[in-house]
């Protein structure tokens, strides 16, 4: 791998030991991808945060690369395990909540922004179309490279940090142009009409295509929420990290241009086969007794929708809507919060359904609108899901 002075400056220690450690760890990785050079980046989103998912190993990896090293660049954190500002209302443990703000104490020792958010890109991390970046949560690193054409590969937690310690990533996968055209196509043969029909959809490709570059021929723009939950569920069931939606998405036109896209192998999804998907993501047939929504975290328009649909309604279990305190603040000043709490739900910042302990409280049932929840909750929390529409969700737990 070619090297430039100042990046083997920083490999030799010229930088301190903090940055060498980084660069031999990003370089060997290099290697195993047979990356010719790094390249420089822009911004960069950290997972591996919360409690429940990295434990004391993480907390002390964290704490010691404090000691000699600083993010060099934007560095946004992922979900945490628990609101950091209500865990005692939702009913987290103080054993918990005290090693997780060890952690997140621990990246800001770094220079990480604790925004504990799978959405940076919602709240002004948000790159240019071609930039280099090092993101690592499967549906931030989805978005990023689909909606916004920005370039990342599937990075660890500890990759991306370290990409953002000494500001470069090796030169490999999504990277380089050629690698980013598409690799199978999925003629979408039905009038999808909600969110978890798409997260269905995502569900399902993912499944069939693994890490490969799904080309979507929908008959609509299905928008930038819609967009957000298909890229969380196709990163979920396969290890999609770029997807192109034809007249949609920034790179479409460019990803058909190899020779043989007209040969690449073609499905058509219909009808059917989404709602066996839609049958086969729901685990019971009780009803929730939490009706958890926001995955990836919530949107301002996604949490609107929500005000509107518990509007002078009062809510029999209960509802958390998972979002940044960014968003939740905007919530806030838009009347939405209000709406909400007034009907009984919540908006809750900083974590979500898959990586808070949700386990440890009373709940049973978790009703989801999001395909990706539907698939991990029963896997890291051990329980069942309902998976439906954000209005029919409501509709169950409402007077
Ligand atoms: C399931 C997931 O969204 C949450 C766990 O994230 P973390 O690695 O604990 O930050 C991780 C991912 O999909 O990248
Ligand atoms: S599981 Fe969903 S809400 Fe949680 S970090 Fe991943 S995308 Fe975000």
């Amino acid at each position: 791998m070619q090297l430039t002075k100042y990046e083997e400056d920083m490999y030799n220690g010229e930088y301190g030991e903090g940055k060498a450690e980084c660069m031999e760890i990003l370089v060997s990785l290099g290697k195993i991808y047979d990356a010719e050079k790094m390249i420089p980046i822009t911004s960069a989103q950290v997972s591996g945060v919360s409690y429940k998912t990295i434990g004391d190993a993480g907390l002390d990896f964290v704490v010691d690369l404090g000691k000699k090293a600083d993010v060099t660049l934007e560095t946004m954190l992922n979900p945490a395990g628990v609101d950091i500002e209500n865990w005692q209302e939702l009913g987290f443990s103080k054993e918990f909540t005290d090693k997780q703000i060890d952690i997140i104490n621990g990246y800001e020792s770094i220079g990480v922004m604790s925004t504990c958010t799978c959405t940076p890109y919602l709240i002004g991390n948000t790159p240019m179309l071609n930039e280099h970046v090092a993101w690592s949560e499967s549906s931030a690193v989805c978005y990023v490279n689909s909606v916004i054409g920005a370039r990342t590969n599937r990075e660890g937690g500890p990759s991306a940090l370290l990409a953002a310690i000494v500001g470069r990533t090796p030169y490999y996968g999504n990277h380089i142009l050629e690698n980013r055209v598409a690799d199978m196509i999925f003629n979408v043969d039905y009038d999808f009409v909600n969110e978890a029909e798409i997260g269905a959809l995502g569900y399902y490709v993912g499944q069939i295509v693994n890490d490969k570059k799904p080309y979507f021929r929908i008959n609509k723009n299905p928008g930038r929420n819609n967009l957000k939950t298909l890229g969380a569920a196709l990163a979920s069931s396969g290890a999609v990290s770029l997807y192109h939606v034809e007249n949609v998405t920034p790179e479409a036109d460019y990803s058909r241009c190899h020779d043989s896209f007209e040969e690449l192998e073609t499905v058509t999804v219909d009808k059917n086969m989404i709602e066996e998907t839609l049958e086969q993501l729901t685990t019971t047939d009780k009803i929730p007794d939490l009706v958890c929504l926001g995955c990836p975290h919530a949107s301002i328009s996604e949490i609107q929708e929500v005000a509107n649909l518990v509007k002078d309604k009062k809510l029999t279990k209960d509802l958390w809507i998972c979002t940044s305190k960014a968003i939740k603040s905007i919530s806030k000043q838009c009347g939405y919060l209000d709406i909400i709490e007034k009907a009984g739900g919540k908006i809750v910042s900083d974590t979500c359904m898959v990586v808070a302990p949700i386990e440890e409280l009373d709940y049973e049932v978790i009703g989801v609108n999001s395909a990706k929840a539907a698939n991990y909750v029963p896997n890291m929390c051990k329980l069942d899901v309902v998976y439906d529409t954000v209005e029919n969700l409501i509709n169950m737990i409402s007077e």
